[in-house]
């Protein structure tokens, strides 16, 4: 039986873990964590058969070892991989949203004998831990993956198979194409994310009912700013060269926008505006189903006793009236979905936010 052990049981490990074990009942999933409490979560939920007491007792024996921690820490786990006695052939990939520092050293620091397969599932959440892990949360999404050029494909298509239960779509590219897109479309848009909120945030020493009046266009931009500071700390450092020339870009950008309104450049400010759109309505939708939507709100929640109860008392606090509330057990791939639906979209947005107030489950409108 295979064995495959995790390193870093958060968000990312615990839904690749549940993936794994959908798809391959028979794998043997064996995890650890720094953190004891998401070792206990883990085991509790399901999501890892049984614990390690170091990264040797679990790395030593396993077949396959996926790092799913921060990227700073992938560089020192890797470090301490190097030093172990692993089993022959066997593959270690990574998770993590930066690719360039962590094969370069994994090249540098594991022998020859082992594949490295650097990976990037490009889907996630701002919420982080292993509560909020859940099977589907790479369904229809891109997986990068970053193989060294002497990797023999037979040992990527050993992992494609193992992480099929991601449903996600595997490409492979090189770590730096994958440095500079991720740069673009995820790393500098945290940046700005995050810039707002702190322009937001001086200013409310002047305009103190700022942040109650900050509500849906303010909310869906800085949404990726409520995300793990250390988690994004590490990736900036690790991608600064492509980010310092974005940022040298955005300046440009911002001058001209600036020139625009400052010259109340009706026109130019159209075309902006318009070309934007056009390029944003054009932007692939990430379909999750084809569930019929009337004011439904979908709530993943991990499978335990009283999480409805859990959920309807934060809505009973808050005076938010439910019509119909269900666990969506019936289709497999979305076990653990719990659908709430309102009287009104208004209901359902207030809902919404006070579950995500409250807790850490992530909540979406399919
Ligand atoms: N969150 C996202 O949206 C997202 C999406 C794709 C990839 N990633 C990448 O996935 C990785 C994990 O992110 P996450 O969202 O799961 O974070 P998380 O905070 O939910 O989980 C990370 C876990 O790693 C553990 N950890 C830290 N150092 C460790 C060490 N030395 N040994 C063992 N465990 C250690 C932490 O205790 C934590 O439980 C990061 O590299 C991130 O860049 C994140
Ligand atoms: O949806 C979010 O909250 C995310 O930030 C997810 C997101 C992204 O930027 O798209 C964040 C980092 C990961 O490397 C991949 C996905």
């Amino acid at each position: 039986m295979e064995k495959v052990f995790i390193i870093g049981l958060g968000l990312i490990g615990g839904s690749i873990s549940r993936a794994i074990k959908k798809e391959h009942p028979s794998v043997q999933l064996v995890g650890y964590d720094i953190k004891n409490d998401q070792v206990q979560m883990a085991k509790k939920l399901g999501i890892i058969d049984q614990s390690a007491e170091s990264i040797k007792e679990g790395a030593e024996s396993a077949d396959v070892i996926i790092i799913s921690t921060p990227v700073e820490q992938t560089l020192n786990v890797l470090t301490f991989l190097g030093e172990l006695s692993l089993k022959e052939g066997v593959i270690i990939t990574d998770v993590g949203s930066t690719k360039k520092k962590i094969v370069d050293h994994a090249s540098f620091s594991l022998p020859k004998t082992v594949t490295f397969i650097g990976g990037h599932p490009m889907a996630g959440s701002h919420k982080s831990g292993v509560a909020a892990a859940k099977t589907h949360l790479f369904e229809n999404a891109f997986y990068i993956l970053t193989p060294g050029s002497n990797e023999r494909p037979e040992k990527i298509e050993q992992l494609k198979k193992l992480l099929k239960g991601t449903k996600a779509q595997f490409i492979v590219m090189t770590p730096e194409e994958h440095d500079s897109i991720t740069g673009v479309i995820s790393h500098f848009p945290h940046l700005i994310a995050a810039s707002l909120v702190h322009q937001a945030e001086k200013k409310e020493e002047m305009f103190p009912i700022i942040k109650r009046l900050a509500a849906g266009g303010f909310r869906d931009i800085t949404r990726i700013a409520s995300s793990n500071p250390v988690m994004w700390r590490d990736i900036i450092v690790h991608n600064h060269d492509v980010l310092i020339e974005l940022f040298d870009e955005w300046i440009q950008e911002m001058k001209q926008i600036k020139q625009f309104i400052e010259k109340l450049d009706k026109e130019q400010l159209y075309t902006y505006f318009e070309k934007a759109k056009t390029y944003r309505d054009g932007l692939p939708e990430r379909e999750k189903g084809a569930i019929p939507s009337f004011y439904d709100l979908y709530v993943d929640v991990p499978d335990y006793p009283g999480v409805i109860s859990e959920i309807t008392g934060y809505l009973a606090k808050e005076e938010i009236s439910i019509t119909n509330i269900r666990i969506l057990e019936t289709r497999e791939e979305i076990f653990g979905v719990l659908r709430i639906s309102f009287q009104s979209d208004e209901d359902r947005m207030k809902a919404k936010q006070c579950i995500d107030r409250y807790t850490n489950y992530e909540t979406y409108i399919l």
